[in-house]
């Protein structure tokens, strides 16, 4: 579903910001993807879903290449931001609907789609609601529901439960979850241990732009560690600071 070879980004600053990553995720998982402030998180997963020119390596995404065909990528995956983009006033299904839409669905059709997306992440009956009246865990779902509408077969996830209380949480993985269960593979950058933990059949750890360790949760936890003090070990910082305030 998504390979990359040697995959770099050296800004116009002189910054590299990516230092020639190495990733494979097959169908069907959820892989986390973490790293301390400043790895080079963002700039791969920008990269990935074709909003980044990279400067060296290549890539095959949703069965694409990424240099010469970032077209057919875009239409393959979903990418939800870290911000989202629910407008605060407008009644989000409606929202959906026009971006659904845009991804050149016939209006019924565009309908049929939000109403089905909408009945995944639990939110039918808040087609009216304007954004800015939803709770937390309601928007990122939202948000969500945007980056679904066009049937990726690979979703990004930019740290999905930042902000959240402990049972959005706990609400929004057995959403990811669901996806997974449903076929749609992910991709996430997450600052919370207990999340990567929780959510992910594979953890990748990025450091300085490269990656410095992968496995599965447990294979991370082996010899007794806990996933933080593997975390610690590896890139010599701990992930728990740098939970953004
Ligand atoms: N547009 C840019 N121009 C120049 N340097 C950049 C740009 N974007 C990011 N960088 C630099 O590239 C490096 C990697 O940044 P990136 O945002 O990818 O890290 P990150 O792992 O996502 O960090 P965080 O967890 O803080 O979001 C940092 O040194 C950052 O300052």
């Amino acid at each position: 579903m998504l390979t990359t070879k040697g995959l770099g980004k050296t800004f116009k600053s002189g910054v590299e910001a990516v230092r020639g990553v190495d990733l494979h995720v097959d169908e069907g998982e959820i892989v986390g993807f973490l790293g301390p402030n400043g790895a080079g998180k963002t700039t791969t997963m920008r990269m990935l879903t074709t909003l980044l020119t990279p400067t060296s390596g290549s890539a095959t995404v949703a069965g694409h290449d990424l240099l010469t065909d970032p077209r057919a990528i875009r239409r393959r995956v979903g990418y939800v931001s870290q911000h989202g983009g629910l407008s605060p006033a407008s009644p989000a299904g409606e929202e959906l609907e026009l971006h659904a839409m845009l991804y050149g669905l016939p209006r019924p059709a565009a309908r049929a789609r939000v109403a089905e997306v909408l009945a995944r992440l639990e939110l039918t009956g808040l087609e009216s609601t304007p954004g800015a009246a939803l709770s937390g865990g309601q928007q990122r779902r939202f948000d969500i529901a945007f980056g679904l509408v066009h049937d990726p077969v690979l979703l990004f996830l930019d740290e999905p439960t930042t902000g959240l209380d402990p049972q959005s949480r706990a609400n929004l993985w057995s959403h990811v979850r669901a996806l997974r269960e449903g076929g749609t593979t992910v991709f996430l950058t997450t600052h919370y241990l207990d999340e990567a933990d929780a959510l992910c059949d594979r953890i990748v750890i990025i450091d300085h732009g490269v990656v410095a360790a992968e496995g599965t949760p447990s294979q991370l936890k082996s010899g007794g560690r806990t996933l933080d003090q593997a975390f610690l070990d590896i890139t010599g910082r701990s992930l728990r600071e740098e939970v953004p305030a």
